[in-house]
């Protein structure tokens, strides 16, 4: 897979650091071991590797649960942040935080805008309407290409105040497919149906409308664009347990736009990938924090005219994602 011509750009992907001092444990089902204070060296590994590369990511990619929600339950929820962000601080450029579970699990959704997990930029402030209380927003880091980051638990029973109409909407469509009394726990019917879960989430028909404007404009400009966020939304690229609820909505619109080549996504730790019938790449980053300590969980994408090289590290698999 050697390159010869220089890439635009590269960046660093790193996913579900779920950082927490204490001692190893298991996700909740107990069939993956997960490494809470190792995950930390492992973020080290990451930022350390980026900062030896010869030409430097121009910015990281993180996207989501940086520390674990058991955090909240000991008060130690900023102590960890700051822990996360020290290793972050360490490499010279940008880091784009994308929310996911975990974030709403120990901090407020307000909380989260004015912390250092807010990474939102404000690109063509003039033509782009921002949505209220959402995060999502768009960069460009070289021209001709544009990165989405999306706010998958927009619509969501976690992280909304049970007294908006966001939250009540949330609830309607999770207890219309879920019938548990622990909403965490898969309805058991239809395998699809798994994702109607409280650990995931939804986008809102106004974030939908404000993708599909933020795409106008980039098919316009000839962008290549990469949208991300927490939950994948291709079920192909991952377990039905982990998908967005609504991602029958939003592949309709990233499908009717030429600028979308790929799709980047969290929170299965078993990481994942597909091509969809339009060509468009569905990435599932496997998870840092269910990686032994003897492993390595990022990436590097290397971003050309015609190609995105994904060079991986341990348990991330190296993959050519040509454009459609
Ligand atoms: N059946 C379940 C599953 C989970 N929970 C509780 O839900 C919270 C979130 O679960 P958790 O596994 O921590 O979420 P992650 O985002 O780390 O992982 C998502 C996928 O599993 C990864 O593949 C937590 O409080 C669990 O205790 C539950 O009650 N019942």
């Amino acid at each position: 897979m050697e390159e010869n011509a220089a890439p635009a750009f590269t960046f660093g992907l790193i996913a579900d650091i779920q950082y927490a001092d204490k001692k190893d444990g298991s996700n909740f089902s107990g069939t993956r071991k997960r490494y809470y204070r190792n995950s930390l060296h492992l973020l080290r590994n990451a930022i350390r590797h980026w900062n030896e590369e010869e030409v430097k990511p121009s910015f990281i990619l993180q996207l989501g649960d940086i520390i674990d929600g058991f955090n909240s339950k000991h008060g130690a929820s900023e102590e960890a942040l700051q822990k996360v962000m020290d290793e972050f601080r360490s490499f010279p450029a940008p880091v784009h935080h994308v929310w996911g579970n975990h974030e709403f699990y120990n901090f407020t959704r307000s909380a989260l805008f004015s912390s250092a997990l807010n990474s939102k930029v404000r690109e063509d402030e003039e033509s782009d309407e921002q949505i209220d209380d959402v995060y999502a927003y768009h960069f460009s880091p070289a021209p001709k290409f544009r990165f989405v980051v999306l706010d998958a638990y927009d619509l969501s029973i976690i992280g909304r105040d049970e007294a908006s109409e966001k939250y009540n909407l949330a609830f309607e469509i999770i207890k219309a497919h879920n019938p548990n009394e622990e909403l965490n726990m898969p309805p058991g019917r239809f395998q699809m149906d798994g994702r109607f879960v409280k650990f995931n989430g939804g986008f809102s028909q106004d974030q939908l409308d404000w993708l599909d404007r933020v795409l106008i404009r980039a098919d316009e400009n000839g962008e290549k664009v990469t949208v991300v966020s927490h939950t994948p939304v291709h079920p192909f690229s991952t377990d039905s347990v982990c998908l967005a609820w609504n991602f029958d909505e939003i592949l309709p619109v990233l499908r009717s736009h030429q600028s979308v080549v790929c799709f980047m996504a969290g929170h299965d730790h078993d990481g994942g990938y597909c091509v969809d019938a339009v060509g468009i790449h569905h990435l599932t980053v496997e998870g840092v924090i269910e990686t032994p300590p003897d492993f390595d969980a990022f990436g590097t994408v290397h971003v050309y005219e015609d190609k995105m090289v994904l060079r991986g590290n341990g348990r991330i698999k190296d993959r050519v994602l040509n454009y459609r």
